[in-house]
């Protein structure tokens, strides 16, 4: 079966910000989070992204620059020798009800479905409670880095079962040598 994992955005591969990620020179990449995606790539994981954008919705930016972000993820990823799998975003703001907005499971699940690959023990890697819960309410497997948010989630009630590393090059090592 395929080795899929899920990775948050914010917090996870790049930097994150209370006043937002809202430009291509704002979206600063974590120490090490190319690479790490870069190496499980090479080991033959599919690395999703499920990300919420509700600056979108807020009109803080709009997709053309999303998409820049995205696809300058794809290209430092591509430089290391990686590829990046599929990037799913929710676009929405907190009050819109939609089904794809953390922690609702609605991104976990379209990529589940797209390549084919049961939810349940799939790992979600986040930095916020929004992502861990996301992940539990499939029957993922929630993990949480201590970069972005994380810190500050980690001393909040987790779901059961959450796994905690220090950062996605944590995870990848796991991952790569397991
Ligand atoms: O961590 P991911 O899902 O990749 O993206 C999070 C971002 O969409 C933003 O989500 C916002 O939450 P609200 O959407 O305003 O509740 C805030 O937490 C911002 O600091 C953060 O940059
Ligand atoms: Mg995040
Ligand atoms: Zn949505």
């Amino acid at each position: 079966m395929l080795k899929l994992l899920i990775l948050d955005r914010d917090g996870v591969i790049n930097y994150d910000s209370d006043a937002y990620i809202k430009s291509v020179e704002e979206w600063i990449p974590l120490p090490g989070s190319i690479e790490a995606i870069a190496q499980l790539s090479k080991a033959g994981w599919t690395v999703a992204v499920a990300t919420n954008q509700s600056g979108i919705a807020r009109g803080y930016y709009d997709l053309a620059t999303l998409d820049a972000m995205h696809a300058r993820l794809r290209t430092l990823v591509a430089e290391q020798g990686g590829e990046l799998g599929l990037v799913v975003y929710c676009p929405h703001g907190p009050d819109e009800g939609c089904d794809c907005r953390k922690p609702k499971p609605g991104m976990l699940k379209t990529i589940a479905k797209h390549y084919n690959v049961p939810l349940t023990g799939l790992w979600f890697v986040g930095d916020s409670l929004g992502d861990l819960e996301a992940a539990k309410t499939v029957d993922s497997q929630p993990v949480l880095v201590k970069t972005g948010k994380g810190e500050k989630t980690q001393g909040k009630t987790l779901p059961a079962g959450t796994l905690i590393f220090d950062d996605l090059a944590a995870v990848a090592a796991e991952l790569i040598n397991t």
